[in-house]
């Protein structure tokens, strides 16, 4: 009898994703995350690795691409106010939720994910905003020698704070104006340095965007499929494309947003997570360094990780 040739044989990269497969469920098991939960978070790594190819390949971009403005549009209304955007697009998808009659174990979930935001909104407070002072970000920077440089005598407030800079410091020194006197400080935050128009430099400085952008996006994206898998999801979409084209072609533009707002904050979900992605890809071309990026994506896992807890 001739051999019996095994065609059940599984192809080699069937069995290189099976390892993959075992691989991430014991880091998830290890983290005590679920697997959608770490697949997410390994989003980010990977944007900033695509950022810092970009930023090598293609140097002549950052001079002439409209994301490599602090003043654009999207930075200076979205991100620069990012916190509220976040709030405002969970309150609407957790009000969409409680008065959607096919998600299944609704009370316990919306308890769990307010407390979640509630944590979050904490860490990104004291991350960025607050802390006892200073921000943590603000104090880490202090703490490995940055200060606020080159504040001239007529912008000082809180002069106390302050000492005569009898140096000059060459990165800095077209700012200055010899026949002004110029002063620094390190007990100061970024924002107060800011308004005086004083120079954040000398420390290592975790990156604020990077760490609000993957921080919201990491817990939008969670709260989404807490409540919806992907048949439930794609289901809903389809029903907003269906409802959409009927509001347009008969020209009911208010029942149109009332069903974006009140029926299907998801979709304004995606574009808000989708905007975030796209910003967090710029900062990691042009703003701040590599180990920047990465301190604030750091943080923002910590925080991530501990509202996993709940
Ligand atoms: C629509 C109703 C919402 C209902 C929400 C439902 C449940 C709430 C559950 C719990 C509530 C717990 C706390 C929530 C309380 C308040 C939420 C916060 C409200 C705001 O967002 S107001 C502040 C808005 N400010 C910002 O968004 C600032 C964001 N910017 C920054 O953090 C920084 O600029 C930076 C980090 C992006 C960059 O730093 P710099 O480079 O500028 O130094
Ligand atoms: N995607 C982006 N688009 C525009 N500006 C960005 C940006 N990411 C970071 N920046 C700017 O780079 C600086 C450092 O940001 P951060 O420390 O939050 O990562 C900030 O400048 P300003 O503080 O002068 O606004 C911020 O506005």
């Amino acid at each position: 009898m001739p051999p019996v040739t095994n065609i059940t044989q599984t192809h080699p990269i069937a069995g290189h994703l099976d390892m993959v497969n075992k691989r991430l469920n014991d880091i998830a098991r290890r983290l005590k995350i679920n697997k959608l939960e770490l697949l997410i978070m390994l989003t980010y790594p990977v944007i900033i690795i695509l950022g810092q190819l970009i930023w090598l390949v293609a140097p002549a971009e950052s001079s002439m691409n409209y994301f490599t403005s602090k003043k654009n549009i999207f930075n200076v209304y979205f991100v620069k106010q990012g916190w509220f955007w976040t709030t405002m697009v969970f309150g609407l998808f957790l009000f969409s939720v409680m008065r959607d009659s096919t998600v299944v174990r609704k009370q316990h979930g919306v308890i769990s994910c307010v407390k979640k935001f509630a944590l979050i909104t904490t860490c990104w407070f004291f991350f960025s905003q607050w802390f006892l002072g200073m921000p943590i970000m603000d104090r880490i920077f202090v703490l490995t020698g940055g200060s606020c440089y080159n504040v001239s005598a007529e912008k000082l407030k809180n002069s106390e704070y302050f000492k005569l800079m009898d140096f000059t410091i060459e990165d800095l020194a077209e700012f200055t104006n010899q026949d002004n006197d110029y002063y620094y400080s390190s007990s100061i935050s970024s924002r107060q340095c800011k308004s005086m128009r004083g120079r954040w430099y000398g420390g290592h400085d975790p990156s604020g965007h990077v760490f609000l952008l993957s921080l919201s996006t990491t817990f939008l994206m969670t709260q989404l499929f807490e409540f919806y898998n992907s048949i439930t999801l794609r289901k809903k979409l389809r029903q907003f494309k269906i409802d959409t084209e009927n509001h347009l072609k008969n020209r009911e533009f208010v029942p149109f947003l009332k069903s974006l707002f009140l029926d299907y904050p998801i979709v304004l979900l995606l574009m808000l997570v989708g905007l975030w992605l796209w910003m967090l890809l710029n900062t990691t071309i042009y703003f701040h360094s590599l180990l920047e990026n990465l301190a604030g994506l750091f943080f923002s896992y910590l925080a991530s990780l501990l509202s996993f807890q709940i």
